[in-house]
C-alpha cells in the first residue's frame, strides 16, 4: 500500500473555459495553462504520480512541448493511470479538495465523481471530491484563481 498527494494552482483568465474534474463548468471565467488548465485532474495525477514515486506532472508532459498545448487532461490522467496500473497497483481510494471562492462547484461534483472513477477504473465510493472557499481571503478568496489538492491510497493489484 502507498500513498501520494497532490496540489495545484491555476489562475483565472478570460477567454477560457472552465473545466473541473474533467467537467466542463459555465461560469465568466476559465482558468490559465499551457493545458486545459483542470486544477483538479493535475492534482490527482500529481497524487498518483507520487505515489509510485515517479515525480510530477511537469515532468511527464512539460509545459514547453507543444504536444501538450490545450492537452485535454483526463488524456494526461490516464496516460498517468496506465502507468500506475504498469506497476501493479489499483485505486484503495482518493480524497480531493477543490479551493474556489467561487463559482459554486455542489451542482457539479457528482459528475467529477463519476468521470474520475471512470478514469481509475474504479467504483465512485473509491472517490471524494469535496469543496471549499477561504472565507476571502488569499488569492482564492480574492478569486484570481482556484486551487485543488488531493490524497490517493493505492493498494497492490
Ligand atoms: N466553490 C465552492 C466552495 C464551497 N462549496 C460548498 O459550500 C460549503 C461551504 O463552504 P465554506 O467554504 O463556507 O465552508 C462547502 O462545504 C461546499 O459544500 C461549493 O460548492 N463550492
Ligand atoms: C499540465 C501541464 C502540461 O504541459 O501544463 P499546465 O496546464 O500549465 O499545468 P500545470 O499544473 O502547471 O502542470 C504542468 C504541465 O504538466
Amino acid at each position: 500500500m502507498r500513498i501520494g498527494q497532490g496540489f495545484d494552482v491555476h489562475q483565472f483568465s478570460e477567454g477560457r473555459p472552465l473545466i473541473i474534474g474533467g467537467i466542463s463548468i459555465p461560469y465568466e471565467l476559465g482558468l490559465a495553462g499551457h493545458s486545459d488548465a483542470d486544477v483538479l485532474l493535475h492534482a490527482i495525477s500529481d497524487a498518483l504520480l507520487g505515489a509510485v514515486g515517479e515525480g510530477d506532472i511537469g515532468r511527464h508532459f512539460p509545459d514547453n512541448d507543444d504536444k501538450y498545448k490545450d492537452a485535454d487532461s483526463k488524456e494526461l490522467l490516464k496516460h498517468v493511470w496506465s502507468l500506475v496500473k504498469g506497476k501493479g497497483y489499483r485505486l484503495g481510494n482518493l480524497d480531493c479538495v477543490i479551493i474556489a471562492q467561487k463559482p459554486k462547484m455542489a451542482p457539479y461534483i457528482g459528475d467529477m465523481k463519476d468521470m474520475i472513477a471512470r478514469l481509475l477504473e474504479a467504483d465512485r465510493e473509491q472517490v471524494n471530491v469535496k469543496a471549499t472557499t477561504t472565507e476571502r481571503l488569499g488569492f482564492t478568496g480574492r478569486e484570481e484563481g482556484i486551487a485543488a489538492q488531493a490524497v490517493c491510497l493505492i493498494e497492490e493489484a
